[in-house]
Formats: C-alpha cells, sequence, structure tokens
C-alpha cells in the first residue's frame, strides 16, 4: 500500500463560466443593459472589498472561444459562501441572459510531501499561508483546465511509493519554477468535490507563456505517463470598469 501525501488546504474555491445569450441581450434597451452591467459590476466591488479584506479572493476574465464569455472565480472560506455567491450572481438581472456553461468546485492546496521535522503547523509560515489563501492576480490572461492523475494498469500514480511521488513532483516544480515572474499557478485539489481531481488555474502577462509551460510540462514523468487533462478555458482580463464596454451592444 503506499501512503497517501499530506496537503495543506486553504479557501474554498467557485470556478463560474456563463455564456451571454447574445440575441436577448441585443434587444434589451441600451438605458436599461447599462444599469444591468452596472448591478453586476457593483457585485464585482463586493467581491474586490472582500479581497481588500483579505478574507477571499476574485478574478474575472473574458473566455475566448465557444465554450464561455466570461469566468468568474471566487475564493472564500467555506462552501457555504460559495453557494450564497453564486446564488447572488443567479438573482441579478445579468444572470437571465447567461447560462452556466460549466462550473468546478476545489479546495485551494499546497501538496505537504515533506512536512516540517519539527511538527510545527506549516501554516504558521506566511509563505505557506499566501499560497493556500493566494489574491489572485490580476494578469492579463487565464488559463483553467481541470485534471486527473492516472490510475490505469501500470500507471497508477495512486499506487506509487511516496518517495517516488516526491521524486517526480520535484521534477515538476523545477520546471514550473523556469517560469517565475511569468506564470502564477492555483492549484486546488477537488477529489470528492467535482468530476476532476485537481482544477489548475494560471495567469500569464503573455498568453504564450502557456503553451511554453504547458507543453514543457508533458515531457514530465508526472504528466508524461499519469496527468489527464479536461477542457481547457483561456481569456483575457476583464476589470470592471470596463464591462460596460464588454457588454455593451
Ligand atoms: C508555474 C508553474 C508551476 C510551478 C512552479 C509548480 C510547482 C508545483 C510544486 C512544487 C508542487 C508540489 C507541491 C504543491 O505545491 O502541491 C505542485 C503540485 C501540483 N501541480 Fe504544479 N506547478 C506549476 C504549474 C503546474 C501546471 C501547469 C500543472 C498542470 C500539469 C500539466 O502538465 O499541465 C500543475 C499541476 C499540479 C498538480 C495537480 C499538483 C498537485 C499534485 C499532487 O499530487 O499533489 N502545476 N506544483
Amino acid at each position: 500500500m503506499s501512503e497517501p501525501s499530506q496537503t495543506l488546504d486553504g479557501w474554498f474555491c467557485l470556478h463560474d463560466l456563463r455564456k451571454m445569450d447574445w440575441a436577448a441581450w441585443r434587444r434589451v434597451p441600451d438605458e436599461e443593459r447599462r444599469s444591468i452591467v452596472q448591478e453586476f459590476v457593483d457585485m464585482v466591488n463586493t467581491w474586490k472589498a472582500v479581497e481588500e479584506e483579505e478574507t477571499g479572493s476574485y478574478a474575472l476574465y473574458t473566455v475566448v472561444g465557444h465554450k464561455a464569455d466570461f469566468i468568474m472565480v471566487n475564493l472564500r472560506d467555506s462552501m457555504n459562501d460559495l453557494d450564497r455567491i453564486e446564488q447572488e450572481f443567479n438573482k441579478l438581472r445579468i444572470a437571465d441572459y447567461t447560462t452556466q456553461t460549466y462550473s468546478y468546485v476545489s479546495v485551494v492546496e499546497q501538496g505537504n510531501y515533506t512536512p516540517p521535522k519539527d511538527g510545527s503547523d506549516p501554516l504558521d509560515n506566511p509563505n505557506m499561508r499566501a499560497r493556500v489563501y493566494p489574491v489572485l492576480p490580476k494578469w492579463n490572461h487565464i488559463c483553467f483546465y481541470p485534471m486527473d492523475k492516472k490510475r490505469e494498469g501500470e500507471d497508477n500514480w495512486y499506487s506509487l511509493p511516496l518517495e517516488e511521488r516526491v521524486e517526480l513532483m520535484k521534477a515538476h516544480g523545477k520546471t514550473g519554477r523556469k517560469y517565475a515572474g511569468e506564470i502564477k499557478q492555483i492549484i486546488s485539489g477537488s477529489t470528492g468535490l467535482d468530476d476532476w481531481e485537481w482544477g489548475v488555474t494560471l495567469f500569464a502577462h503573455d498568453a504564450l507563456q502557456f503553451k511554453k509551460l504547458i507543453y514543457e510540462m508533458r515531457f514530465d514523468e508526472v504528466s508524461a505517463r499519469y496527468g489527464k487533462f479536461g477542457a481547457f478555458y483561456v481569456g483575457n482580463l476583464l476589470e470592471p470598469d470596463q464591462a460596460q464596454l464588454f457588454f455593451d451592444m
């Protein structure tokens, strides 16, 4: 039997992806449209306030391609908070013109493959705390996808000895660190919470860096042999003060 590695778990996380019914939206008179968007912006500003109080964080991005038009990511203390945020959005007038094309529930996670030897609480370390209670960067681009580690025949991540998994994750970390300052990653665990085992949320100044990093990682054994990936969602930062422009017809 191989042994599970420990995880440090922080904020709960909801990725909420919405597609606009542009045809119905076009029929709304200009002034009403602007007031509906303002109502949405007011809600985003409450998320901003929560972020300033350091009790959560948010990201708002457009989504390029057919899968959605925008993505809202919220981090909070509890699943109840996530539920409330989702329902608050659903009760806004703008929600009447959206369909939720995908959503993802997870918890921001930091692998604790090598816990402190002195038995101290890793969350006493401010760097660790910042990793599981992160402020989502407002960089130009987002890339989100869910993933699993394989349990197929010889390729079973969950039956590898812990030491081997530690080594594979070290190599993974080494590749990732080459992209320091270019890409910020938020890994959220979702085993038992959603259909995949992790959500991978990446932020970049330059969208090309997503392709470079993810391609390079495909050659690391942990991804090449054990990684399984869901759909990818990519998009661009949507600043609340740009929302009127984005939703304008
Ligand atoms: C910006 C790049 C970057 C960096 C620096 C980085 C580093 C690290 C380190 C050091 C660790 C281990 C400790 C921890 O923090 O958990 C991890 C952990 C993890 N990662 Fe990672 N990762 C990156 C980026 C990064 C990407 C792009 C992916 C997707 C993989 C791909 O092929 O598409 C990913 C996945 C994961 C996962 C699913 C885990 C948890 C696996 C588990 O079994 O526990 N990750 N990751």
